[in-house]
């Protein structure tokens, strides 16, 4: 019989028995939006979430409605743009993910989305740290390169941030990584996984393919792989022709991460994902913030691990990303002063 659990099972990479102490409330700000929508949809399907709160300056409450129909066993609750809506959105909860702000069209680059979402996000950033100061934050929101660092500034402002606890998603860079490389090779792509590390834009995100099932990949082939995995974001925004970014494709990475984040929590041990988040790797290069790949725990970020051994073109590559990445994460702090205060938390 085909069931929402068994649908989550079929999606996820693995099935996984839940017991019923794992509940945990996870609240969605820019819930009815193109992302929103689908990834509500599947966190409805996660049977670790027990309360879904979906929130958007329009539209919360009717696409918490519908999805609340589905016979899986979580409550899930709509809120409007009003600050106590928004701040019982986020009372309580364990996760928060954000995908609330404007998608590109073509011919913009995520940066040019800075000017509408960076205030977007510094806003839904200052209620978070308000209402839900513990809570996992899992920013969708681009450009993710500026967007992160902005939050940890509204974080420390407020003397709440621990950077165990944030993360910029960049899953859908290694989802896109698998798919593209098993295309190329005609295998399975749950069987390919491709470490990305950098940022979420253009050139600030690097493959690492010499790490991968195929580090004999070279020359013209290995050449359009890597653009393609840089910029696959840009061949979404192009087919779509104006209606907006990767949204289905999005809400999976996102479901994926949230999903990974509560399994660590529940204390299941082995759980890599890619994320950017506050890292040591690159400091020195004017990059306080990195994505690699991360082990999570219960506490969010367990370890950053080092970027291993790279091949001569993926140092070219890295040296390009780490110029740009400084340039976002230097642009966040002309929004959000950058504080120099000591971490709650150091990693
Ligand atoms: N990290 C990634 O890999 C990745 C992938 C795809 C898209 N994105 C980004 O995600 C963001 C959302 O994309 P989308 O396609 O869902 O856009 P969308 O326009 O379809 O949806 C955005 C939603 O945010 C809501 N919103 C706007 N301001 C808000 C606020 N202050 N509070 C609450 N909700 C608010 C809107 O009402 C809308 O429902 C974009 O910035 C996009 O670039 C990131
Ligand atoms: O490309 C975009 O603007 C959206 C997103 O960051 C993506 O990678 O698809």
């Amino acid at each position: 019989m085909f069931t929402a659990r068994s649908a989550f099972s079929a999606i996820g990479r693995r099935a996984f028995s839940v017991s019923a102490q794992q509940n945990s409330k996870v609240t969605v700000l820019g819930a009815a939006g193109g992302i929103g929508q689908p990834l509500s949809l599947l966190l409805k399907l996660n049977p670790r979430v027990s309360e879904l709160a979906l929130y958007d300056i329009r539209g919360g409450p009717g696409v918490a409605a519908d999805i609340s129909h589905v016979n899986t066993k979580s409550k899930v609750t709509g809120y409007d743009a009003v600050p106590e809506q928004l701040k019982a959105a986020l009372e309580g909860a364990d996760i928060v993910l954000i995908p609330a702000g404007v998608p590109r069209k073509p011919g913009m680059t995520r940066d040019d989305l800075f000017k509408t979402n960076a205030s977007i996000v510094r806003d839904l950033a200052k209620a978070a740290a308000n209402h839900a100061p513990n809570a996992k934050l899992l920013i969708i929101s681009n450009p993710v390169n500026s967007t992160v660092p902005i939050t940890a500034e509204v974080f420390k402002s407020k003397g709440v941030y621990n950077p165990k606890r944030l993360f910029g998603v960049t899953t859908l860079d290694v989802v896109r990584a698998s798919k593209f490389i098993s295309e190329i090779q005609g295998t399975d792509p749950a069987n390919e996984e491709v470490t990305v590390i950098g940022g979420h834009s253009g050139v600030t995100i690097v493959p690492l393919l010499s790490q991968s099932n195929h580090p004999s990949i070279d020359g013209e082939t290995r050449e359009a792989l890597v653009k393609r995995i840089q910029f696959g974001g840009d061949e979404v925004v192009e087919a779509k022709g104006g209606a907006g970014s990767a949204t289905l494709s999005m809400a999976f990475a996102g479901s994926r991460m949230a999903d990974s984040l509560l399994r660590a929590s529940y204390g299941e041990t082995g759980i890599f994902e890619p994320a950017f988040v506050q890292s040591p790797l690159y400091k020195d290069d004017g990059c306080e913030f990195f994505s690699s790949r991360i082990e999570l725990g219960p506490e969010g970020v367990k370890e950053i691990h080092p970027v291993g051994k790279v091949s001569k073109y993926e140092e070219g590559l890295i040296a390009t990303a780490l110029k740009d990445l400084a340039t976002n994460i230097k642009k966040a702090w002309h929004l959000v002063p950058h504080s120099f205060m000591p971490l709650l938390t150091p990693i």
